[in-house]
């Protein structure tokens, strides 16, 4: 990763975000835990700073790039399949990427947490050769250090939502099966394309922690429809953001926020897009419900009008909430472009 990449077009619309620095986080730092707060309730996406330093992030990106420089035989071998599944390669298309039916140009190698910390052993899967490699060496050290910043973000989250101590950490649990897994992203160049790469979506975990370099991601402004603004990669910040289950377990107090990828803007769109997302997800037989029994602040908030959910059935559990978002966008879902276009790529109509 070391190409020279033009800069991000300086008179194009940005999102500002809030910067929040790790360190400080960290190390209790009350104004940042505030920060993280306001970041995390009103917007639902933010900076890091003093996340995570290039020697773990530099060596994701080349085993990414090994991963997917494979031919597409060796790459299909690996097909995380059509079962809502998610561990394992992804080819371009599999999803829709907008409500006309054209579908996402993104490839990606996605390693779940439990085979990285258990390696050798196979607790779901096995993945391609550069993968199996890298795995003790980049990809477990990568995904221990992202584990340990969410789970510093989820006791900040705990407890400003008045739960007792444990609540959402136990829901998190590092040593239970989950389906959270880092994911390497590659959106090859695409001057003068004008469709979306990655179509308009919610991520369906808690918390998501991404690094790019290029621009492309874009979020919505909360309350609008279309009014999308691109988020500008710094060098050295992590974006992060809320995903779904958090946003139900905390009766919509934390925001998960629409956002999609274009292609690069200008010059940038010569160049292939690299990404690397870390998703940090509920355990998988996790009720997927406001906890309301446990914080009278989230009982409260489920009574706000504004902030009325979706109703999950009863004992939705994280790993069939998973399935049943990856069935709301995938190409080869039973519904196809019509559960697309219903939801509109997140799980509340409602809410823009
Ligand atoms: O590549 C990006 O900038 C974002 C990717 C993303 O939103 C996702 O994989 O859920
Ligand atoms: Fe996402």
């Amino acid at each position: 990763m070391t190409t020279e990449l033009p800069p991000f077009p300086d008179d194009l619309p940005t999102q500002e975000l809030l910067v929040v620095d790790y360190d400080k986080l960290s190390q209790g730092d009350v104004e940042e835990a505030e920060k993280l707060w306001r970041a995390a309730t009103e917007f639902g996406f933010w900076y890091m700073k003093n996340l995570a330093t290039e020697e773990l992030v530099d060596p994701m990106f080349a085993m990414g790039q090994e991963t997917l420089a494979l031919p597409m035989e060796e790459k299909m071998k690996y097909w995380q399949g059509n079962r809502g599944d998610s561990f394992g390669y992804k080819a371009a298309g599999a999803t829709f990427s907008d409500f006309e039916g054209n579908t996402d140009i993104a490839e990606f190698v996605n390693v779940s947490k439990d085979d990285a910390f258990a390696f050798p052993v196979i607790v779901h899967r096995t993945y391609p050769a550069p993968v199996q490699k890298n795995m003790e060496t980049v990809v477990r050290p990568f995904i221990r250090r992202c584990v340990d910043v969410c789970m510093t973000m989820l006791r900040v989250f705990e407890r400003k939502l008045e739960l007792p101590e444990g609540e959402l950490v136990k829901r998190h649990r590092e040593e239970n099966k989950s389906i959270c897994e880092s994911r390497c992203i590659k959106v090859p160049p695409s001057p003068g394309r004008k469709a979306t790469a990655l179509g308009a979506h919610t991520d369906f975990g808690s918390i998501s922690i991404l690094f790019n370099k290029l621009g492309g991601l874009q979020v919505l402004t909360p309350g609008t429809k279309d009014d999308w603004k691109y988020v500008k990669p710094i060098p050295g910040y992590a974006i992060c953001n809320i995903g779904d289950t958090l946003d139900f377990l905390s009766g919509g107090i934390l925001r998960s926020s629409h956002h999609r990828v274009q292609p690069p803007p200008g010059e940038q769109a010569n160049y292939e897009r690299w990404s690397l997302v870390y998703f940090f997800r509920p355990s998988d037989d996790v009720e997927v419900v406001a906890l309301s029994d446990k914080s009278s602040l989230i009982a409260e908030a489920t009574k706000k009008p504004s902030r009325v959910r979706v109703p999950l059935e009863q004992g939705v559990t994280a790993a069939q909430w998973f399935k049943i978002r990856q069935g709301m966008w995938r190409t080869d879902s039973e519904k196809g472009i019509q559960s697309y276009i219903a939801t509109g790529g997140k799980y509340d109509k409602s809410r823009a």
